[in-house]
């Protein structure tokens, strides 16, 4: 991949207790809807989410999300962040518009690409940690389980919504959420499509810690993965992958059969409907806002 180099300082005067420090972006060309950087004080990468309004997940920044992960992988970065640009949506979850009235090959790619990006994450050999930055429903609440470690700001939501739009989730989704919610209050919510508020989701463990500012919420990232220095990144990497391969080779061996038991699903014209119905909603509401 053609990666583009660029060292860009940034100060970190602002910012208590730190060091002023330099990150490198690494972006492709292409890149449109994230952007990279690389701290070179901690090797830690971030990658934001940056597609207004609501960074809905759609195949390119799907794609771009990928890409930075590989990046950072090959690179040897000492972890991943993931975060978003906005004051308040982390990602609104996967772009409604994709499977609205979708496109054959369009919407086949689409979950191909969210299948792949999900497995990458999920089973990343580096640490890998979510800012929860804003609102996180359905697809947010899927990349913020499959990081290794979540802190979210307060007074926004996160949770599995997916049957109040008439859609389910898949048991790759629910997989990742059962990892840190008891299993009883992961079906409860799950069926009821609940968004849990924040301080609901770290009641549940749903998320690990909750800070007030975007900045704290980096440092505790920073801290999470700082916490692996004294441990070999080699031994670690195999140590989670013994805690997620399962999950891990279900979806890889199912992959075609996931894949057509969602464009089963979606194609029905009961659930175009639902999704038709929620999409207008959504337009209503943000009209009159
Ligand atoms: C056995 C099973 C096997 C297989 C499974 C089969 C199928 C599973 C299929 C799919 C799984 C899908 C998972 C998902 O992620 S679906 C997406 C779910 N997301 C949501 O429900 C969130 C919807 N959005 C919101 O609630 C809000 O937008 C918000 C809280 C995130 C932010 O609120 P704001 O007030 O800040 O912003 P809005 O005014 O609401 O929105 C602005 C703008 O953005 C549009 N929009 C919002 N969300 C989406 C989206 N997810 N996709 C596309 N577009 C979205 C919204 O309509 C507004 O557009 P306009 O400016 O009016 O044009």
């Amino acid at each position: 991949m053609n990666i583009i180099r660029t060292v860009r300082s940034v100060a970190f005067s602002s910012i208590p207790n730190r060091t002023l420090s330099t990150t490198r972006s690494l972006s492709t060309p292409s890149a449109q809807y994230t952007a990279f950087e690389v701290n070179d004080k901690t090797g830690i990468a971030t990658l934001t989410l940056n597609r207004p309004p609501v960074n809905s997940l759609n195949l390119e920044l799907l794609t771009e999300m990928r890409n930075c992960l590989k990046d950072a992988e090959t690179n040897k970065c000492k972890g991943l962040i993931i975060t978003s640009s906005s004051n308040s949506v982390f990602t609104a979850g996967l772009d409604l518009l994709e499977m609205y009235q979708p496109q054959d090959e369009r919407v086949k790619s689409f979950w191909t690409a969210l299948q792949s990006m999900w497995m990458e994450l999920y089973g990343s050999k580096i640490p890998t940690a979510a800012a929860i930055n804003g609102h996180a429903p359905a697809g947010g609440c899927l990349i913020a389980t499959a990081c290794e470690y979540r802190v979210m700001l307060p007074n926004f939501t996160i949770g599995l919504n997916e049957t109040l739009i008439g859609i389910v989730a898949p048991k790759w989704f629910v997989s990742a959420f059962l990892n840190v919610v008891p299993r009883r209050v992961a079906e409860q919510a799950i069926t009821q499509g609940k968004l849990f508020t924040t301080a609901e989701a770290h009641n549940v463990g749903l998320v690990d810690d909750v800070v007030n500012t975007k900045e704290e919420a980096i440092a505790k990232c920073e801290q999470f993965i700082g916490s692996f220095k004294n441990v070999n990144p080699y031994a670690r990497a195999l140590t989670k992958q013994q805690f997620r391969i399962k999950e891990l080779q279900e979806l890889e061996q199912q992959r075609e059969k996931d894949l057509q038991i969602f464009l089963g699903l979606i194609m029905q014209p009961s659930v175009q409907k639902a999704m038709g119905i929620y999409l207008e909603g959504l337009k209503k509401k943000s009209k009159k806002q």
